[in-house]
């Protein structure tokens, strides 16, 4: 028996995990790292920013506000997860892509520079402890002409997307550059996710 899982038996601590999120790719993420959550609750949220909010302050506090919109629903019972994507173009904060011309804009912003990816996560364990950080990525984009942000307006991906690019399917090979953490670009870093978890006493799989 492992120190972690005998302080698990220990302490009778629940081991069951709400991710408070609607989106699959964060499923996808912690399932590559073999975690299961026990139920999904996405939380509703107004994402607004505040008058001059910045990318990174924004990822930290929405993370936060939707792991204690959830946690309010368990309480006690289970660890929340929560995550929040920002891309920022300097202090600007680019949006989750609507419309079509929403998009081409964003894709205007990242052509042939550099940007930034924040992903803030937040989890609360089953005694009310909340853990929240927020991890950076510098992404760099290739000078896009026409005809690729055509073809990229006409695939559809951008859809719903902070920033408007998504960076596991066609936009990857827009990418020259990452400085950081890929899959806090899709959503989740798994890395410092495991090390929240891990620090609140969830026992995760890989030790
Ligand atoms: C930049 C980038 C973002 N994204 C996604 C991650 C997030 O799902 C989304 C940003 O929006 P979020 O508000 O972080 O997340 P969401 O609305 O999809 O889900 P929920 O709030 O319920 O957790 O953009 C990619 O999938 N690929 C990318 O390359």
């Amino acid at each position: 028996m492992t120190k972690q899982t005998s302080d698990i038996e220990a302490k009778k601590l629940p081991q069951r995990l709400v991710l408070a999120s609607a989106s699959p790719r964060r499923l996808d993420l912690l399932a590559q790292i073999g975690i299961t959550p026990d139920a999904i609750e996405p939380a509703d949220l107004d994402e607004t920013p505040f008058p001059r909010e910045l990318p990174r302050p924004l990822a930290s506090r929405l993370a936060a506000q939707k792991c204690l919109a959830v946690a309010s629903k368990f309480p006690n019972k289970a660890y929340i997860l929560a995550a929040d994507t920002v891309v920022g173009v300097g202090r600007r904060i680019l949006p989750k892509t609507e419309t079509a011309e929403e998009a081409r804009e964003c894709l205007r912003l990242l052509s042939g520079r550099s940007h930034r990816v924040y992903t803030g996560i937040s989890a609360i364990a089953p005694d009310g402890k909340q853990s929240t950080s927020t991890i950076e990525t510098r992404v760099t984009f290739k000078r896009l002409t026409q005809l690729e942000c055509d073809a990229y307006i006409r695939s559809g991906e951008w859809r719903g997307i902070a920033g408007g690019y998504a960076i596991q399917g066609l936009a990857g090979a827009y990418v020259t550059h990452i400085s950081g953490s890929y899959t806090s670009i899709v959503g989740l870093p798994l890395y410092e996710v495991r090390n929240v978890l891990q620090g609140l006493g969830y026992f995760t799989p890989i030790i």
